[in-house]
Formats: C-alpha cells, sequence, structure tokens
C-alpha cells in the first residue's frame, strides 16, 4: 500500500461515486446540506405536481412540470456526485490500508519467556520482540536493540530506516517490518487506536467535521437561502393580487435558481479534496481544520539544520588555537566523540580517521557519557582518570573553561567567527581548563530556499529561523536562506516563548519538530507538523505528521491550505454572482404575460417565458459538474499579498460569475428552444 499514489482518478472511484450520488438522496443524509435538502423537498413537491396536476391552485403544465422535476433531480445528483467523487480516493485508499492490517502473530514478553499471540491482542505496555522478516504487531517504541525497518506500508517510501532504542528514532509503527535484527518494542497503543488505524479513519473521512471556516459559510449560505425563501414565497400573493397565477413549480424553479446550489453542492467536495491534496502529498493532517489553519498562517517558525539546511552537519576541519596541533585538537575531539551518536559526532570521528590519526579507543572505557542536550549544547566523556573532554557550542565551552579557572586562548573568537562567517558552525574542544581548538562542522543550505522564502512572503507570511547554533552562523545562513528574521542561541523552551509571542499579537504559527522536547511547542502551534520519524510525543502533540519527514514540506502544506481557503471563496463568489443573469431570465418570464413591459428586462432574447425558466435551471444545475474539477483541485494561484489576491479573485470569479450565466443561459435556451 502506498499512500503517495498519484492517480487520479481511476474508473473505479467514478464508478462507485456514481452509485453512491443515488444513495446520497436519502433525505437523512442530505439534510447535512441544508442548501441541497432545500432543493430535494422543492423536487419532492414538483414531482407530486407532475404525478398529481391541479394539487394545489391551478392545473399546470405537467409536460413543463415533469422537465423542471428532472432538472431538479440531476442538481442533486451532481452535487452528490461531487461530494462522491472526491471522496473516492480516500476510500480507496482506506481499503488498501486496511488490507495492511491484517492480524499477525507477536511474539510477547511475558516474565522473561517469549508467547505467541495475535497481535489483536496486545495492550499498551505490553512488550513484543520483532526479528528480522516479521512485521512490527503494533505501534510502539524500541526499548532495545537497534534494527532496518521498511516503512513502505505506510509512506511509500522502499529505503528503509534505522530504529533505535533512546532518541528521536526510537518510534515504530504498526504495520511495518524489519528487514535486518532484532528490536524489542514496548507497545503504546491499544486496538482500534493505531496510527494505521488513524490514517484509515482520515483518509476515508469516516469522522470528517465540518471547520470553523466551513460552518462560517454554511451559515451564511443557510441565511441567503431562508431569505430566497421568503422573497419566493411573498411572491405569490403579491402575484395573485396583480392578477397572475404563479405555479408553484416556478416558483420552486425560481428558488433554486436563487439559492447558492453551485457553492452549496461544492462546498463539502472542496473541503475533502483539499484534505486529500495534503494527503497526496504525504502528509496525514488530523483534521480538516489544520490544513484550513495552514492557510491562515501569518509566521512560520523553522528551524535551521535539517530544514533549511540538509542537517548532515559535517565535522569538515580541525582548526587548533592557542598555538596547539591539528592532531591535538582532533584527537581530542575524537575522544571525546567516541560515545557521541548524533550524526555531528559520529563525523568527528570520520574526519580522525580520514586525516590518519591513530585513536586509542581504550580511553574512553569505563568514561562517564555526556550526551548531547540541546539545553547544554555540549557533549562529551568523564574519562576514568578524572580529565572531562568536552565538544560544544563555543559560547558554552567557553563559560564551562572559565568556571573551571581555564583561560580563553586570544585566537579562538577569531577564528570560531571566521567558521561562522562561512555559514559553519564552530564546536569548541576543552579538555578540563584548557580549549585546543574548533571543529568546523559543515552544512549547506538546500537550493531553492530564497525562491520558497520570497513566495512565502509574497503571500504575507514572516519567516522566522530558529536555531540552537551562534548568532553569526545564524545571520549567514539566514542571509544566505533568505529568511525575514532569526533567533539564534534558542533552546527549545524558546520556540514555545517565541509562539507565544507572535499568537499575543493576533498571529496564527505554523512549525515544524520531531523530537520530544519539540511537543509542547508542536502542540502551542497553530499549525504542528511532526516529522514520521519523529517521537511519539512529536506526533502526537502536532496535528499533521509527515509521512517522509522532510521538515521543509510545511511550506507546500500551507500553500495548500491557502489554496483550499481561496477555492472556497472564489466559488462562492462565483456562486452569488451567477444570480443576477438568473434575475433577468425568469422574473421577466414570470411576470410577462400581466406586465408586458418586462419583456425590457430579457436582455438576453430569450425564445419564450417556459425556456427561459428552464434554461436557467439547466445552467444553474450543469455548473455543478462543470465546476467539479476546479473544486477538486484548487483554483490556481500564485504568491501575492492577500489584499492584491481578494482583487484578483473578486474580478476573475465575480466578474466571470456575472457575465458566465448570461453566455450560458442564452446557449442553453437556443438549444431548448429547438424543441419546445
Ligand atoms: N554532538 C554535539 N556535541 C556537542 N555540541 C553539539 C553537538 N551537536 C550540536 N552541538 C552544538 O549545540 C548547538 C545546538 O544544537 P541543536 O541541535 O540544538 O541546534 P542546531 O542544530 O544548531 O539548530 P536547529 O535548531 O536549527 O536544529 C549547535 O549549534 C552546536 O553548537
Ligand atoms: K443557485
Ligand atoms: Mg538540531
Amino acid at each position: 500500500m502506498n499512500v503517495k499514489r498519484k492517480s487520479m482518478l481511476t474508473s473505479s472511484i467514478v464508478g462507485r461515486a456514481l452509485k453512491e450520488s443515488l444513495l446520497k438522496l436519502n433525505p437523512a443524509v442530505m439534510i447535512r446540506n441544508p442548501v441541497m435538502f432545500v432543493v430535494e423537498i422543492g423536487t419532492a413537491i414538483v414531482l407530486l405536481l407532475s404525478l398529481f396536476p391541479g394539487l394545489v391552485g391551478t392545473e399546470g403544465d405537467t409536460g413543463f412540470n415533469l422537465t423542471v422535476f428532472f432538472i431538479l433531480l440531476f442538481t442533486l445528483l451532481f452535487a452528490n456526485f461531487a461530494e462522491a467523487l472526491a471522496e473516492g480516493r480516500g476510500k480507496a485508499q482506506a481499503a488498501s490500508l486496511k488490507n495492511t492490517k491484517k492480524e499477525i502473530q507477536a511474539n510477547k514478553l511475558v516474565g522473561g519467556a517469549v508467547r505467541v499471540v495475535p497481535s489483536t491482542e496486545l495492550r499498551k505496555g505490553d512488550v513484543v520482540v520483532v526479528s528480522q522478516g516479521e512485521s512490527i504487531p503494533g505501534d510502539g517504541e524500541v526499548i532495545e536493540g537497534l534494527a532496518s525497518v521498511d516503512e513502505s506500508a505506510i509512506t511509500g517510501e522502499s529505503a528503509p530506516v534505522i530504529k533505535e532504542a533512546g532518541g528521536d528514532f526510537s518510534s515504530v509503527t504498526g504495520g511495518t517490518r524489519v528487514v535486518s535484527d532484532k528490536i524489542t518494542v514496548r507497545i503504546t497503543s491499544d486496538p482500534g487506536e493505531s496510527f494505521i488505524d488513524r490514517m484509515i479513519s482520515l483518509v476515508e473521512g469516516a469522522k470528517r467535521q465540518k471547520t470553523p471556516n466551513e460552518l462560517a459559510l454554511s451559515t451564511l449560505l443557510i441565511s441567503l437561502t431562508i431569505i430566497f425563501l421568503i422573497v419566493v414565497v411573498t411572491l405569490k400573493p403579491i402575484a395573485a393580487y396583480l392578477g397572475i397565477d404563479l405555479q408553484v413549480p416556478v416558483l420552486i424553479a425560481l428558488l433554486v435558481c436563487l439559492i447558492p446550489t453551485t457553492i452549496g453542492g461544492l462546498l463539502s467536495a472542496i473541503g475533502i479534496a483539499g484534505m486529500d491534496r495534503v494527503t497526496q502529498f504525504n502528509v496525514l493532517a488530523m483534521s480538516g481544520k489544520a490544513v484550513e489553519a495552514a492557510g491562515d498562517i501569518n509566521t512560520m517558525i523553522l528551524d535551521k539544520t535539517g530544514t533549511i539546511t540538509y542537517g548532515n552537519r559535517m565535522a569538515g576541519e580541525f582548526v587548533p588555537v592557542g598555538g596547539h596541533d591539528v592532531r591535538t585538537v582532533g584527537e581530542w575531539a575524537a575522544i571525546g566523540s567516541l560515545h557521541d551518536e548524533t550524526p555531528e559526532g559520529r563525523s568527528v570521528l570520520e574526519l580522525a580517521k580520514r586525516i590518519g590519526l591513530e585513536l586509542d579507543a581504550s580511553q574512553a572505557s569505563g568514561a562517564e557519557i555526556v550526551e548531547f542536550k540541546a539545553e547544554t549544547r555540549m557533549s562529551g566523556l568523564d574519562l576514568l582518570d578524572g580529565r572531562k573532554v568536552r565538544k560544544g557550542a563555543v559560547d558554552t565551552v567557553k563559560k564551562w573553561i572559565v568556571s573551571l579557572g581555564g583561560k580563553v586562548p586570544e585566537d579562538l573568537d577569531v577564528k570560531s567567527d571566521a567558521i561562522a562567517r562561512e555559514g559553519g558552525t564552530p564546536l569548541a574542544v576543552a579538555v578540563d581548563g584548557r580549549i585546543f581548538g574548533l571543529i568546523y562542522l559543515k552544512d549547506t543550505v538546500k537550493p531553492g530556499m530564497r525562491d520558497r522564502f520570497d513566495q512565502l512572503r509574497e503571500m504575507g507570511i514572516k519567516t522566522i529561523m530558529c536555531t540552537g547554533d551562534n548568532p553569526l552562523t545564524a545571520a549567514t545562513i539566514a542571509r544566505e536562506a533568505g529568511v525575514d528574521d532569526f533567533v539564534a542561541e534558542s533552546k527549545p523552551e524558546d520556540k514555545i516563548a517565541l509562539i507565544r509571542r507572535e499568537q499575543a499579537e493576533g498571529k496564527l504559527v505554523a512549525m515544524t519538530g520531531d523530537g520530544t522536547n519539540d511537543a509542547p511547542a508542536l502542540a502551542q502551534a497553530d499549525v504542528g507538523l511532526a516529522m514520521n520519524s519523529g517521537t511519539i510525543a512529536a506526533k502526537e502533540a502536532a496535528n499533521m505528521v509527515d509521512l517522509d519527514s522532510d521538515p521543509s514540506k510545511i511550506i507546500e502544506v500551507v500553500s495548500i491550505g491557502k489554496q483550499l481557503l481561496m477555492t472556497r471563496g472564489a466559488l462562492t463568489t462565483f456562486s452569488i454572482a451567477n444570480d443576477i443573469a438568473k434575475y433577468f431570465a425568469i422574473i421577466p418570464a414570470m411576470f410577462i404575460l400581466a406586465i408586458p413591459e418586462m419583456g425590457a428586462l430579457n436582455v438576453m432574447g430569450l425564445e419564450s417565458p417556459k425556456t427561459a425558466i428552464l434554461s436557467a435551471l439547466i445552467f444553474n444545475a450543469i455548473i455543478i459538474p462543470l465546476l467539479i474539477p476546479l473544486a477538486m483541485k484548487g483554483v490556481a494561484y500564485k504568491p501575492m499579498s492577500a489584499a492584491k489576491l481578494l482583487g484578483r479573485n473578486l474580478f476573475v470569479y465575480g466578474f466571470g460569475g456575472v457575465v458566465a450565466p448570461f453566455i450560458g443561459i442564452k446557449l442553453i435556451d437556443l438549444f431548448v428552444g429547438l424543441w419546445i
């Protein structure tokens, strides 16, 4: 199974959508869409009047009434089809996800012994052993061992990933497969609440709730519907007073033309398709609300390493200071990195090997490991003989040696600034009270970042790079990448503070993260995008998960959110602007017999009152399927300021919405006139 499946609409999806369109006629289902529900009631009344002419008022024209009935029926089916089509791809994906969810055997650890139980019996807290070739029976955390895991079942990415106990790569997902080695996993979810279960219900739209924005728009559409309902109902006595007998089917036709059926019919399809676009992008949004929030983002917080830069920060050079030589710096850097499992730490050992340093690993035996932490920004070893070896951010190492009574070498700042100015990260290497030199960590800004940040700026989004690195490196990378602002030497809690500060100014904030210490910030942000490779805590705090674990995707997610909101706005404008032409078509048609002067309003020169009404009604129906592709794909859009965008859309969809039906209704009238 592969969520990344790119195929658009298969014939089976279309076939199923056609069937669904009929099933969705069920009034109990239809009532969730009040605008279309009003159309359905109208349709039923017209059918009744066609079958029993003369039920109310004077006997009508049965042929005409039946025609109105069929056009109304198709209006309903078209709206249903739009929704069913939008749901189709998710349902197909859910079906294949369910296939990966079959019951498997799990090796559960009970009192030190392995017992084979069905995976469905596993509960939170159970511990299982998974060996090479076996599927992981449930979501969990690796508590022992290291293994490479094939996650293609959920990510679509075929290259296996390493999962190991401790740290940010310890979470595993049920249904993925261990391809080498063996791990012990503590299960973290009960049956029915796993990641795949959540994915299924998400792509299926089973728990889809209306988003705040959709609710607001629905309220507007319902209000419009009620207003037009009152207008049309009062029209009958007014007309009667003028001596005109308005037939009920004609009034219903007028009502359906005037109420916002176009947007009413497409609204839910737009929302589902927006969610689907995010999913096709291999990002799981926990709710439509999250996708919408992405569309309204004002501030985006990005970390430097791994998001803006490639993040494979590699030691490139050892730089001695204070009169020491390269060998000494390199050796101490390497000794201090013997137990540093971070990519930076491992790259120090590789560099030492590359330049031919002989390492005596026994020096580290029995040493106490000081792990790297974002809070301390240092790592190293406390050797058995009492010496303390450290490497870390220059300012923290300086503080450390000063606290031990050491002296900062005079050439340290010049040399570390030189590295930082080139965009590199200098790590100072120290033993007890002495700094021996620097490790030059190199990283590269991902190509195309500047363009993307330019686009975000045009959309009115401020980008802030938040990094644990020193101000000089941060400034260089910020300039190179083109972000608007940066915060250097930031600790994890500084991220939360930054988010709160922006939110206090009334801004919506997006951020990405993967570590347990990112979890609070991910939860605080309006849009929190967690990496699938990250910890369970991060994934649970976030409202989106990127299955590809590419933090820079937040940029595209925001674009998709914007596009969703714009599509909804554009089609609402279009739908309401359509009414003008319909007034000109139907009102003269209704009154022309009693008030011949009304003929002046027949600017389209429509054939007859009957053809005018039918043409307006047919246009009103077929505009729905015609706009389905736009609703599904989203309106094309170039980044620009919100005000400019609004102006442009008002012109295209407002003006277009006024003009299109004049042309459309006239053309349809020419055809209808041939038959009637
Ligand atoms: N393995 C390590 N050992 C010692 N110090 C390190 C190690 N890795 C990073 N550092 C230092 O700690 C600082 C903070 O690292 P951290 O990973 O928190 O932030 P960052 O990677 O620089 O920035 P970002 O938040 O953009 O990822 C780094 O800038 C570096 O100076
Ligand atoms: K309408
Ligand atoms: Mg980092």
